[in-house]
């Protein structure tokens, strides 16, 4: 089974492998892949970590998972899997997250070759720095549906994963989905996450009743309005939505009653929600607006008209009780998933959402509109993953060989281009952005803020959020004066005061490092009196001189052309670049707040 016999590969590449140390980072759908590939080719030396246990909803890509292994450490099963195919391997497993002290610089030095198949970028820039740091060259991988990317990072010879700017991730907090509301996407991901509760698989991070612990909030959550009567109906916090729920019969009335009156009056009596905002307006049921309206005249197709209040109504009724049906009539403990292509899913929360979207007084929207926002889904493929990770092993093995210059990047084509090619490399490997401020011999950003207002604590968060550092320490550079530690103690006494009273100004340049990522950065301090809270300026911004190709890349799902140095990109008309679709990451010090994936969308909770 295993490759490794005369005759296959070359006597160089035998014995590149044979000497070989592999670190594979992630064993979700391509690590597992990566793995199976790397032992049945030989490599004799491989350790792979993941922080995560086997879900069920692993098993239909990741094969080297069974439903007998669900729940239990994704690394260590993969191990014992891949050990089947080849027990001669060795295979050192970490249960563990790898963003984690235990893997400081001198652990990624141990490996010729780091594999990453992540699914976010925290982790990802994370082990972009270490890799940099520890100058170990790092594949990385990534599929988004039937695309897919290798990539070779190497310090010095090609970009790194940071050396451009990416888009920014849909992300909101959990408290505006569930409290304050103010773009039709909140009220979509809302309604996703109802139909999940009444119909799908219960998930306690998508809850949609009004969120009590809203920070804003502070104080008097749920105070004094809610009375006797509502409590009868189902308070928000005593039952589970879906117990309710089912207690009335998926009765529409009383659903609607709670989800769209009840619970909007529970937000209303959060007062210091509705200080500096509009309030909500409850729905009573027998008063609907639109009710006596008669449908307004409409040119487009069916579903490019928007719903009357009135009309969301009645079909949140119907789709209520088809998908009610639809739920009875399976088996015991089976749920419904979400199908934006199935008609009553796709009803009940174009539905919801408008009616929602009306209470909050946002724009109501087609249920066209509704589709493609709520849709846009990337699911995950496992052929692609396959394909993906076999081209990252025959990346390993071109390193291993010496032929680093020859690992350009390779694009995995949803369909074949016009050239007929689904596999499409680059010509040449990427050179390094000069102006990246992780890999550029001096990185530097400025951080753009009022020294007046913005805090040490401030700056500690911009550091970490927008430099994606896990630990920094900051000092005035040419004085070695330290303003911020990450040593708990040793600075926090000026928490609460402002970068001017701590005798930091305009122009002042701190040298900021992160012990545990081997990264330093210049950050100079710009003053902007209008500046609210602090904005990270920097050179890769400007576009680099024109890349070899003619034609620009679009952003994912065929944006605009993305400003910035020439990312990586293919020769076809069709543009694709990997889509992360999540951030939920373990680190060693957990951020304060936790971020869970709704589908593509990324939630916040507070
Ligand atoms: N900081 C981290 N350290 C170690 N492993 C990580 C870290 N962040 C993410 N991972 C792992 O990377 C893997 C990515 O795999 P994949 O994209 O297939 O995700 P998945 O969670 O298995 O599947 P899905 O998200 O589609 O349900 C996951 O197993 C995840 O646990
Ligand atoms: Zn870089």
């Amino acid at each position: 089974m295993v490759a490794r016999v005369a005759g296959v590969f070359d006597e160089k590449l035998t014995e590149a492998i044979a000497n070989s140390k592999v670190l594979v980072v992630g064993a979700g759908g391509i690590g597992c892949e990566i793995l199976k590939n790397l032992v049945l080719t030989g490599f004799p030396n491989i350790e792979i970590i993941d922080l995560d246990t086997i879900d069920v909803s692993n098993l239909n890509r990741q094969f080297l998972f069974h439903k007998e292994h669900v729940g239990k450490s994704k690394a260590q099963v993969a191990k014992d899997s891949a050990l089947s195919f080849n027990p001669n391997v060795n295979i050192v497993a970490h249960h563990d997250s790898v963003i984690s002290n235990e893997y400081g610089v001198s652990y990624f030095k141990k490996f010729n070759i780091v594999m990453n198949a992540l699914d976010n970028r925290v982790a990802r820039n994370h082990v972009n720095r270490m890799c940099l740091a520890a100058d170990v060259p790092l594949v990385e991988t990534g599929t988004a549906g039937y695309a897919g990317q290798v990539e070779l990072i190497k310090k010095g010879l090609t970009q790194c994963y940071e050396c451009l700017p990416k888009a920014p991730q849909k992300s909101f907090p959990g408290c505006t989905i569930r409290n304050t509301p103010s773009e039709p996407i909140h009220c979509i991901v809302w309604a996703k996450h109802l139909f999940n509760q009444l119909f799908g698989e219960e998930d306690p991070d998508q809850n949609v009743s009004p969120d009590t612990a809203d920070p804003e909030a502070a104080g008097d959550a749920g105070a004094s309005a809610l009375n006797a009567k509502e409590s009868e109906t189902g308070n928000v916090d005593r039952k589970s939505t879906r117990m309710w729920a089912a207690e009335t019969n998926y009765d529409p009335e009383k659903l609607f009653s709670k989800l769209f009156g009840d619970d909007i009056r529970y937000l209303l009596s959060m007062e210091n929600l509705w200080k500096k905002r509009r309030p909500p307006t409850p729905l009573v049921w027998d008063n609907l607006p639109g009710k006596d309206d008669s449908p307004a005249k409409h040119s487009g197709l069916p579903d490019q008209r928007v719903w009357s209040v009135s009309e969301c109504a009645q079909i949140f009724a119907t789709s209520c009780k088809a998908l009610e049906a639809d739920l009875k009539s399976r088996p015991d403990g089976d749920h419904l998933v979400w199908d934006k292509d199935e008609k009553s899913a796709m009803d009940f929360v174009t539905a919801c959402a408008n009616v929602r979207a009306y209470i909050f007084n946002i724009p109501l929207k087609s249920r066209f509109e509704i589709k493609s926002m709520a849709g846009n889904i990337i699911p995950a493929i496992a052929t692609a993953n396959a394909i993906v990770a076999g081209l990252a092993v025959l990346r390993a093995q071109n390193i291993l060989k010496g032929n680093i210059e020859d690992c350009t990047s390779v694009y995995l084509r949803p369909k074949v281009n016009h050239r007929g090619q689904l596999f499409v490399p680059e010509k040449t490997l990427t050179t390094p952005n000069p102006k990246c401020f992780v890999c550029a011999p001096k990185a530097e950003v400025a951080l753009a803020c009022n020294l007046k207002q913005l805090t040490l604590k401030d700056l500690n968060t911009a550091l970490k959020e927008g430099l994606n550092m896990q630990a920094p320490d900051a000092a005035v550079e040419g004085k070695g004066l330290v303003v911020l530690s990450s040593e708990p103690g040793e600075t926090d006494h000026n928490n609460h005061k402002t970068l001017e009273q701590i005798g930091l100004n305009d122009g002042c340049a701190l040298l900021v490092d992160d012990f545990l990522q081997n990264f330093e950065v210049r950050v100079r301090l710009q003053q902007e009196d209008d500046e609210k809270s602090w904005r990270l300026v920097t050179d890769m911004d400007t576009p680099m001189p024109e890349p070899k190709e003619d034609k620009p890349t679009n952003g994912a799902n065929g944006s605009e052309p993305k400003p910035g140095p020439s990312r990586p990109k293919d020769d076809s008309d069709s543009d694709m670049e990997i889509i992360e679709e999540d951030e939920g990451v373990e680190t060693t010090k957990p951020p304060k707040r936790r971020r869970i994936e709704v589908s593509d969308d990324i939630v916040e909770l507070c």
